[in-house]
């Protein structure tokens, strides 16, 4: 039944206004204007068609990346889109390529770590794409330990030069995406030597491919580094190798913001941290937690409307059998995932607003808030990353086998979004570095200096040692402050139980690398606290539209109790609430599901995405599921042909063969 809504009678449900909740979820009625366009523009041209990537091989499927990129270029510079516009556009495109890279790292490399006259240079080049650049930090042989590259970049005085080289197979630039066939340029990470001493890992913009021809220039070996998980899925991007056999570069090509060094040869600080160098991480960490709303919302907006479209059981009286989405247990599974697309959504916000916080006091030799920037960023890309990961392999499971299908678009979606726990700092190295900040804030609370920021609550860690909650209802739980006070005993009471453990040791490292579980989970309740906090922060502002507060609360609601729920042997091991008040969390977020119940289908058409972009049979906007499913069926190859390529010469033979032995 084309044309046909069948979840028209699910939309009707909804009890709040839709189209205002569309412009809370994109930010601002600009930017949903501008997404909408961007995304219609991009679903109406054939040339964006992606609904083939799985049967491709690596060949064909990364040509029809390149032929993307180039036209999504062509299209940008005719119909003269704006930065913001072009960037929408590429996002709607949805197929990882070495466009990623170049302009979420290797331009803003440049931007952050470049001095005014680089920036002058280097800049134009890349904006107008003249050159391409990625990313070139990691190594075969070390990734998290970004002090342990072996790449050296030795100054050599009498020609003003550096010398790069990788000195063994382990230092081999490896992962760099962009780098294994496309990128002409690179900002390399290396150990900076100048007369002989090591100043440790400095960027660099070095050429790795000729502008005429395309081949790499000498000295340079360069290549890609494999298939990777997933058909299709991530494999459109060229991760890249890449050695230097004494590759020269002029002296300026060293990104010299954070140190420089002379004509002479000696190696000079700026008053900038030398931490400044991680800069272009801090920066992407940030971007990816947006993004893990935006996956995460993806996978949840699929299986929210196919779980409406599903019937299973409980037909009675001639009524046809119930809906999915009706089982509590779905509602449980997929309820708290909708809650968590849209805590990201605003937890993401403001990570950009302290950001640009942080940016602007830079600009003023301000680095105060450097400390606080590189924790919340590492946290937070951690803590949704692993969120979202593990909520789109259960949105799969809530659509049963159909999940499973490709053409389901979840299998696509994990595949890509997976290595995401991974890159920009594996998932559990980045809370350790959120556990060293909340140690290194506990040991400073003698001192007399004021914990500010997401740690302020530190503050008050005397009396959070103490304090009991004083739930006694289930609505009690929809208090702010009852949710805000149990998850900040609970993180204070986590962080404050390691640091007396560490104070046990003699030698401190010793300490942190016996105790890392502990940490982990101390960072962890640390950046729950935050999600928590910023999604209560965001209820503060004047929200208008018929509904959309009231909904947005019992998200939050949903969020801070859901975590309450799964973690109840923290908040109960720590002595923060008793096991009744636990059981009075666990009766309110029932009541909670069955409020978003008839307002789900809504919620998740609030994120407007285009059928494109959801690139999904089972989260098709009309719901009409089934016919699509079996017409999509057909057009798989192995149905081209009645009997396969392949019967004849080996099933036929072996069934002649069997039949024969048993007439014998
Ligand atoms: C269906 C289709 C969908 C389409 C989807 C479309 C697109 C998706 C495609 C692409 C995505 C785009 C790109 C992905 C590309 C990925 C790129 C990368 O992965 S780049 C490489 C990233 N590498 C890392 O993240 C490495 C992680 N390691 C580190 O960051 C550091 O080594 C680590 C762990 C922080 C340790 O550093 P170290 O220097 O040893 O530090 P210490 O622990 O000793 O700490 C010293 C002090 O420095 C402070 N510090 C550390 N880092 C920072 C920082 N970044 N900023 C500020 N300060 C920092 C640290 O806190 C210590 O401070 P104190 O001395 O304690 O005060
Ligand atoms: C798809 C993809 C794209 C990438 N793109 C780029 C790119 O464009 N440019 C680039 O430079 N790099 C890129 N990378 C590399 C990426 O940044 C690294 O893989 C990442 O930083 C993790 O480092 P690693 O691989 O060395 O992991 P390892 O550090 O070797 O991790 C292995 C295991 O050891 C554990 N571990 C490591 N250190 C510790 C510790 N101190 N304490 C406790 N446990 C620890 C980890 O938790 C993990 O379980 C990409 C990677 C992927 C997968």
């Amino acid at each position: 039944m084309e044309g046909v809504d069948h979840l028209a009678f699910e939309r009707n449900k909804a009890q709040f206004d839709v189209d205002a909740m569309k412009i809370v979820w994109a930010g601002s009625s600009h930017a949903l204007e501008v997404s909408d366009r961007m995304s219609r523009l991009v679903a109406s041209d054939p040339a964006f068609r992606k609904d083939n990537r799985a049967m491709l091989g690596r060949k064909e499927l990364f040509k029809n990346t390149l032929r993307k990129a180039a036209y999504a270029l062509k299209r940008i510079i005719e119909l003269r889109l704006s930065e913001e516009e072009a960037s929408m556009l590429r996002s709607f495109v949805d197929e990882p390529a070495f466009t990623d890279l170049h302009w979420g790292m290797f331009v803003p490399a440049i931007k952050g770590q470049g001095t005014e006259e680089q920036l002058k240079k280097w800049l134009p080049l890349a904006q107008k794409m003249q050159i391409i650049g990625c990313y070139a930090q990691t190594e075969l042989g070390h990734g998290s330990n970004v002090q342990g590259l072996e790449t050296t970049v030795t100054f050599d005085p009498k020609t003003d030069e550096f010398v790069i080289h990788s000195p063994t197979l382990t230092s081999s630039k490896w992962w760099p995406g962009g780098l294994g066939k496309i990128s002409t340029h690179a900002v390399v990470y290396g150990r900076l030597i100048t007369d002989g001493q090591d100043h440790g890992v400095h960027g660099f913009i070095v050429q790795l491919r000729s502008l005429d021809d395309h081949l790499p220039l000498p000295g340079i070996t360069v290549g890609d580094i494999g298939m990777k998980f997933g058909n299709g899925a991530y494999n459109t991007m060229d991760n890249g190798v890449l050695r230097f056999d004494h590759v020269r570069i002029p002296r300026d090509q060293m990104l010299m913001r954070v140190s420089r060094v002379t004509r002479e040869g000696k190696y000079v600080q700026s008053n900038v941290p030398r931490q400044l160098v991680y800069g272009t991480m801090v920066y992407v960490r940030q971007t990816i937690v947006s993004d893990a709303s935006t996956a995460l919302s993806r996978a949840v907006c699929i299986a929210t409307r196919y779980s409406a479209v599903r019937r299973q059981f409980g037909a009675t009286g001639g009524n046809p059998e119930s809906q999915v989405i009706d089982y509590k247990t779905q509602q449980a599974r997929l309820f708290p995932l909708l809650a968590s697309a849209y805590a990201f959504r605003f937890v993401g916000e403001w990570l950009k607003w302290l950001y640009t916080d942080v940016m602007t006091r830079l600009q003023a030799n301000d680095f105060s808030t450097l400390p606080e920037a590189h924790a919340c960023t590492a946290g937070l890309k951690s803590l949704t990353t692993s969120a979202t990961s593990d909520g789109i392999e259960e949105c799969r499971k809530l659509c049963g086998g159909h999940g499973y299908l490709c053409s389901s678009g979840l299998p696509e979606l994990f595949a890509v979004y997976v290595p995401t726990c991974t890159y920009e700092g594996d998932n559990i190295v980045l809370l350790l570095q959120v556990a060293r900040h909340l140690m290194k804030t506990i040991s400073q609370l003698g001192s007399g200096k004021k914990p500010v920021g997401t740690v302020a609550y530190m503050g008050r860690v005397e009396q959070l040692m103490e304090s009991r909650s004083d739930v006694q209802k289930a609505e009690d739980w929809l208090n702010p402050s009852a949710v805000l006070g149990a998850f900040e005993a609970r993180a204070a009471r986590k962080s404050v139980a390691c640091a007396k453990n560490l104070s046990k040791f003699s030698n401190p490292e010793e300490g942190f690398l016996e105790l890392s579980n502990d940490l982990v989970e101390a960072a962890r309740a640390h950046c729950q606290l935050i999600v928590v906090s910023k999604f209560i922060d965001k209820l503060q502002q004047d929200i208008p539209g018929k509904g959309v507060k009231q909904l947005l609360e019992v998200l939050c609601s949903i969020y801070a109790l859901f975590h309450l729920h799964k973690h109840l042997g923290d908040f109960l091991s720590t002595g923060c609430i008793t096991s009744k008040q636990g059981s009075l969390a666990n009766d309110q977020l029932r009541s909670l599901y069955s409020q978003v119940r008839p307002n789900a289908i809504g919620l998740v058409d609030a994120f407007n995405y285009t059928d494109h972009y959801l690139s999904s049979i089972l989260g098709r906007y009309d719901g009409n599921v089934y016919p699509k499913l079996y017409e999509e069926a057909w057009k798989d190859p192995l149905n081209d042909s009645v009997i396969p390529d392949g019967f004849q010469e080996y099933i036929r033979p072996m069934l002649k063969q069997q039949l024969r032995n048993a007439r014998l």
